[in-house]
């Protein structure tokens, strides 16, 4: 194990340094044409920062005209299919699988649909996924237990226990118990430390952080040398974000909800990520005009006049925005679709390093 980590952590530190060999005068342009930087390799997705340096091919910072809509879902369906191809490649070659385990404790509603998405995503991409389904009240032993299960397991490479568990378990010490190398959400201290330190590189990328970066890179944004804001701070969401955007050299502001003046801090932004879970936090004149707006929060609310009586809302109020910014995702459609292809993009570079294949 100790070989392997370094040698991840030697190749992430030469990557480090040569994003500083190669950096070069900012421009002030944000937006540049549509281009797929996607790497399933987590070496390559940092290196592809180099790729944000090409000259933009056009621009659209103005408020001239509609922000372009970021369709998340038809970029993870894209990442999806290059899984499937690495996934047919791996069994051909070597006749393995990269395989995902769940666990999910509790019936809450959202959660059930997250995870049902989740193995959906993963048998359409070949990938075997195992579902672990315990009852609210279970003992945090039973989870524990099942967690351990999953580790021993050669074949599994990934592990994920669903958030929010009920209250009467302990967080941290379950998230504690994943298997560093099996840690596909990224969320272990380890993974999230190593994320946070010059020179130190994680094993896998936080989902939702990574797929928000994953769309900036997809549609030419520019981050270096930037103002970006990143409204919320959590674990799973606010924090590992802003440290993504600054190991792409952003300068980054985080916004929470203590913060005074949001409206004055988000207004200086040219790339806005918000992960507040609040509806329509973010007004237009939360937004310098040609901003680039990620919008991560996921909001169910009454909604009579749909199918199931609810409908997802993001933390930004869409139809003020689009007059505002030069980009921004929708919810549904946006960053949601993202989370599940990197979860299965993290859960193949797994596999790949368990069997080190490349
Ligand atoms: N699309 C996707 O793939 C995913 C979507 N989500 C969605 O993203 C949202 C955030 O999720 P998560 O990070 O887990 O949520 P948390 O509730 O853990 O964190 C919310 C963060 O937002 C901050 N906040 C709350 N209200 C305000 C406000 N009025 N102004 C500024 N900041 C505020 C909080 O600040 P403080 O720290 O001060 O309390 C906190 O840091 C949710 O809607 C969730 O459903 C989450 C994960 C994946
Ligand atoms: N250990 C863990 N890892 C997570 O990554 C994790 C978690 N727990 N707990 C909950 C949050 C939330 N999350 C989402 C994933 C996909 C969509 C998604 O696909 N959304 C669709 C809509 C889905 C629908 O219709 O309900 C969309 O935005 O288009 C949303 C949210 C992952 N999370």
């Amino acid at each position: 194990m100790m070989e392997i980590m370094s040698s991840i952590e030697r190749r992430m530190a030469a990557a480090w340094h040569n994003k500083y060999v190669i950096r070069r005068a900012i421009s002030t342009q944000i937006l540049m044409s549509p281009q797929s930087l996607v790497s399933l390799d987590l070496p390559e997705i940092w290196t592809a920062a180099a790729d944000n340096l090409r000259p933009p091919t056009s621009l659209n910072c103005s408020n001239e005209q509609d922000a372009v809509v970021i369709d998340g879902k038809l970029i993870a369906e894209d990442i999806r299919s290059t899984i499937a191809t690495e996934v047919r490649r791996m069994k051909e070659s070597i006749g393995k699988v990269p395989g995902l385990a769940v666990i999910l404790v509790g019936q809450r509603r959202d959660s059930q649909t997250y995870v049902r998405n989740k193995i959906k995503a993963c048998e359409e991409a070949g990938i075997k996924s195992l579902f672990h389904e315990l009852p609210e009240d279970c003992p945090e032993d039973a989870v524990l237990s099942v967690v351990s299960s999953f580790n021993e397991d050669p074949t599994i490479h990934g592990i994920l226990v669903q958030l929010p568990l009920p209250q009467h378990l302990d967080e941290v010490k379950i998230l504690n118990a994943l298997s560093l190398e099996k840690d596909v959400d990224g969320f272990h201290p380890m993974n999230m430390g190593n994320l946070a330190m010059r020179g130190r590189e994680p094993l896998f990328i936080p989902c939702t952080p990574k797929g928000c970066i994953e769309l900036l890179f997809r549609f030419g944004v520019e981050i270096m040398g930037k103002n970006a804001v990143v409204i919320g701070r959590s674990n799973v969401v606010g924090l590992p974000t802003s440290l993504l955007l600054q190991r792409y050299h952003a300068t980054v502001s985080v916004v929470h909800a203590l913060t005074n003046n949001p409206e004055e801090i988000t207004s200086e932004a040219d790339i806005v990520v918000t992960a507040a879970g609040v509806p329509n936090l973010v007004r237009s004149n939360w937004l310098k005009p040609g901003a680039v707006v990620i919008d991560v929060g996921t909001c169910p609310i009454e909604d009579p006049s749909s199918e199931f009586g609810y409908r997802l809302v993001g933390d930004v109020c869409h139809e003020e925005a689009v007059k505002v910014a030069s980009a921004i995702t929708p919810v549904p459609g946006g960053v949601g679709p993202m989370t599940i292809a990197m979860l299965l993009s993290n859960t193949l570079d797994s596999a790949k390093r368990a069997y080190e294949f490349v």
